[in-house]
């Protein structure tokens, strides 16, 4: 199964902001999509997961043709976490994570013991397990994040797009979010905004410009000196982190 987003048009008010874009997410591939504030990163992904409708194009998900599918059907293959999680109403996390098992119930359908048996699992992925009873208004941003990544993961998707998924979280949390998405072993399509993240898992990226595609290809291919000059108008050094053995970058204005 594949993700395949293809000459895909998002227009804002009478803005273009995402023109044209063709991309591709191939089962249990890491894919990443970088580019400057503002280039339409999140616009894009919202008009894949039709948050925004697009006005023009494609997006299949396997044979489903997500534009015109049920949020339903759609959600049992692909789940989203999105950059802004507030909610109006309070539950438990527990409670926030079952609601991941919905799109595989029936109307008014209960949960099972295989539903709270997936639910502790996601819980435990995430390092919740302890706030399990804890109202969801009270966690602070980087709780609530994992949070929605724990139901994220009961709802057991084929594919993930995640939009920032390290927004709000501590240096080790950036890491065990990551390493925790990558360990699902499922197709992922995430905006990011750290270099050095986006080299160590991503296994393909997509470079955005004004609501382009800039460049694509893997980490090696994408993350030069030259693009990422370019792509952020900044002046970039790249070298092998002698600790990490990983792609490292030095910036200046
Ligand atoms: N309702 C709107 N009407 C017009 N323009 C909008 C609207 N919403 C967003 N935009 C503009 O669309 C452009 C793309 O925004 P988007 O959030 O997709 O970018 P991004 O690459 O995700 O940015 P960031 O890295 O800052 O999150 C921005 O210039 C933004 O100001």
């Amino acid at each position: 199964m594949q993700l395949v987003v293809d000459q895909l048009e998002t227009k804002l008010g009478k803005k273009e902001i995402v023109k044209n874009i063709s991309l591709q997410v191939n089962k249990q591939k890491f894919v990443g999509v970088i580019g400057p504030n503002g280039c339409g990163k999140s616009t894009l992904l919202k008009s894949i997961y039709k948050s925004i409708p697009p006005h023009n194009g494609k997006v299949f998900l396997g044979d489903i043709d997500v534009l015109n599918t049920s949020q339903k059907k759609i959600s049992q293959q692909l789940g989203v976490v999105g950059q802004f999680n507030e909610m109006h109403f309070d539950l438990t996390v527990e409670q926030m994570v079952l609601l991941g098992r919905t799109p595989h119930k029936k109307l008014l359908e209960v949960d099972n013991q295989e539903d709270i048996d997936i639910v502790e699992e996601a819980l435990s992925q995430t390092n919740l397990l302890d706030y399990k009873n804890r109202s969801y208004l009270s966690l602070s941003g980087g709780e609530k994040q994992r949070t929605i990544l724990a139901r994220t993961i009961a709802q057991q998707p084929q594919f993930m797009i995640l939009d920032e998924p390290t927004n709000h979280l501590d240096i080790r949390y950036q890491l065990e979010i990551l390493q925790c998405v990558k360990d699902l072993k499922i197709g992922v399509l995430a905006a990011l905004h750290d270099l050095e993240m986006a080299a160590h898992y991503c296994d393909y990226l997509y470079a955005m410009q004004n609501g382009k595609v800039y460049a694509a290809g893997t980490p090696e291919e994408v993350l030069t000196p030259e693009i990422i000059g370019e792509l952020y108008q900044i002046k970039c050094e790249t070298y092998t982190n002698p600790v990490t053995k990983q792609l490292g970058f030095v910036y200046q204005i």
